[in-house]
């Protein structure tokens, strides 16, 4: 389902940021990147959603060759991926409805099916009373569950996420947390870079650790590994 072979990454400034990457990922599971800062993480997690290509080595995700994808076949796979970043990346000036309802019309949805989407997804996320709100009247944790609405509004296969808790407290971390498992219970793989340590030694998933741009580690029901 997610296929990386022998990938390499080096940006334009000439630092390498990942060399020699092999890694399958099947439907329906839920990974952990880890590695120190400026490992290569984001980078990795860029190349499966094409905000960079890389400079050599296959990427598929569901049969589709990443290093090949025309920019007008982007949308096409956006529809299969959501992502959630740290800072959440909410419009500010748009309500919590048209955020979500703002990535449905990008992917040409009918009109007539956004407003049952978005109000389904809200509810999933137990924020149906604030579909009127816009994002800087919620606490932290509630735009990042907006965050993760919208990235799972179009049903996608594959969740990924860079350091989703990185802004919030330990509580609220962890009730983003069972948002994940309960998305990855329905079958969506989630990937997610994480430099919680708790996170990732609590929940015993697969981890895969990146260190100096190579994958030093893949273990199912892994660790974290480092000290902080
Ligand atoms: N757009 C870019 N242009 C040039 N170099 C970049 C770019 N993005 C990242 N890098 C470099 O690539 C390397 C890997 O960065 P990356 O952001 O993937 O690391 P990371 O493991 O996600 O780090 P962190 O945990 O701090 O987020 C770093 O040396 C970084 O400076």
């Amino acid at each position: 389902m997610i296929l990386m072979k022998d990938v390499y990454k080096t940006y334009s400034n000439g630092v390498t940021a990942l060399s020699g990457i092999n890694v399958d990922i099947k439907q329906g599971e839920f990974v952990y990147i880890v590695g120190p800062s400026g490992a290569g993480k984001s980078t990795f997690i860029k190349l499966m959603y094409r905000e960079e290509k890389p400079s050599s080595g296959t990427i598929l995700i569901n049969d589709m060759n990443l290093a090949e994808l025309k920019n007008r076949q982007i949308p096409l796979l956006r529809r299969k991926i959501g992502v959630v970043f740290q800072d959440f990346k909410l419009l500010p000036k748009l309500t919590i409805y048209e955020n979500i309802a703002y990535a449905l019309e990008v992917i040409e949805e009918p009109q007539a099916n956004i407003r049952k989407r978005v109000m389904d997804v809200l509810e999933e996320v137990g924020l149906k009373n604030k579909a009127r709100s816009i994002p800087s009247e919620l606490s932290g944790g509630e735009q990042q569950r907006v965050s993760i609405a919208r990235a799972i509004v179009n049903r996608p296969q594959i969740v990924i996420a860079d350091e989703p808790t990185g802004n919030l407290d330990p509580d609220t971390s962890w009730e983003i947390m069972k948002t994940f498992e309960d998305i990855n219970s329905n079958g969506t793989t989630i990937i997610m870079a994480t430099h919680s340590k708790e996170i990732v030694n609590t929940m015993k998933k697969r981890v895969i650790a990146i260190e100096s741009s190579m994958i030093v580690r893949d273990q199912d029901q892994g660790e974290y590994g480092y000290e902080i």
